[in-house]
């Protein structure tokens, strides 16, 4: 079974122009971008389209490569302090001279609609409640759908970055799974992963986890995204996407699994709106 992540993303985006329907004033994401990397400009392009059509807005913040921290750190506070910004995101990753934690930290939490900011990364990790970062919360979605209660199923997250797989595994916790995280150290990766009922791919490596490492019948779900050479795809595009799982390999194994693209990404996109109106709400009374 293929998760269609595409399917889920329109559910819940209609879900939130509902809601959005219901306040007195436009919600409002700015988000920021330094530099000018295609890849995110193309996303950066997506998330504001995503933000007219549930009817918020979408205040765009392109910045010069050169951008100094310190200018950055002050758009940052303009824009905590600005009461038409319900969610503030910076697109990472940032340019080699500036510090990103500085950056995150300089984000209002109740604005940071990302869940990067360490109150929101604490919040999440000690049970309390607080903005869950997009993407492990847009996976956990469709986890739960799939599978329904998730108690005593052994989880495996490949990668612990703080954006990606640590919060994907305090989620998975949340939901009582046996939760291993595996990462570059891990020793015989292939037969951690055989363990799993459910897989999250977070790594950033095209096409790593093969289809024998998967225990038949698993979930899987597929958080990379990696731009690869198409001199051998049939579309006669010059690059193609891949997740971090072979998926023909691991279709053919898994019971479940998200694909690339169509899989993870639009369910990000849509949980990020789903975080901008949860901030507006709390905003309204
Ligand atoms: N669909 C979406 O919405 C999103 C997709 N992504 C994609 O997800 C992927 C991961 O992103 P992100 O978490 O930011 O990446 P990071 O580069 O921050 O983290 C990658 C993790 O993978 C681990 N890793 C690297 N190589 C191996 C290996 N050979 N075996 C096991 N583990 C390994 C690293 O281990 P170590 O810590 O030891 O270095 C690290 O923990 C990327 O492809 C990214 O583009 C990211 C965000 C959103
Ligand atoms: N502060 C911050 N927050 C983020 O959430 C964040 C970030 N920085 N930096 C970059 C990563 C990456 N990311 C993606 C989201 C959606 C798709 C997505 O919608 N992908 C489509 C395909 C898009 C295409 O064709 O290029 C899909 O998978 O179907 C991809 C990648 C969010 N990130």
């Amino acid at each position: 079974m293929i998760i269609d992540g595409k399917a889920f993303a329109a559910a819940l985006r209609a879900e939130v122009a509902t809601g959005v329907a219901l306040l007195s004033r436009v919600p409002g994401l700015a988000v920021v971008l330094v530099g000018s990397d295609p890849a995110s400009a193309v996303y950066v392009r997506s998330k504001g389209k995503a933000c007219r059509e549930a009817g918020m807005a979408s205040f765009e913040h392109p910045l010069p490569a050169e951008t100094s921290q310190a200018d950055l750190v002050a758009l940052v506070h303009q824009l905590n302090a600005d009461p038409a910004v319900d969610g503030i995101l910076v697109q990472l990753p940032l340019p080699d001279h500036i510090d990103a934690n500085a950056i995150i930290a300089a984000i209002d939490p109740e604005k940071d609609v990302d869940g990067f900011t360490p109150e929101n990364a604490g919040r999440l990790a000690t049970g309390l409640e607080g903005f869950v970062p997009c993407t492990p919360l847009g996976a956990m979605m469709m986890l739960k759908a799939t599978r329904g209660d998730l108690t005593g199923l052994e989880a495996v997250v490949i990668g612990r970055s703080n954006i990606v797989g640590k919060p994907m595994a305090a989620l998975l916790l949340g939901e009582s799974c046996t939760v291993t995280i595996a990462h570059s150290r891990t020793r015989n990766l292939p037969a951690v992963v055989r363990r799993a009922d459910i897989v999250v791919a977070a790594v950033g490596r095209p096409e790593m986890v093969r289809g024998d490492w998967i225990k038949p019948g698993a979930t899987v779900i597929d958080v990379g995204i990696n731009r690869v050479d198409a001199a051998a795809s049939d579309t006669g595009a010059k690059t193609k996407l891949v997740g971090d799982v072979a998926f023909a390999e691991a279709e053919a194994v898994a019971g479940a699994i998200t694909p690339v693209p169509g899989g993870v990404g639009p369910m990000t996109i849509a949980c990020l709106l789903k975080n901008t109106l949860t901030s507006a709400q709390r905003r309204e009374r």
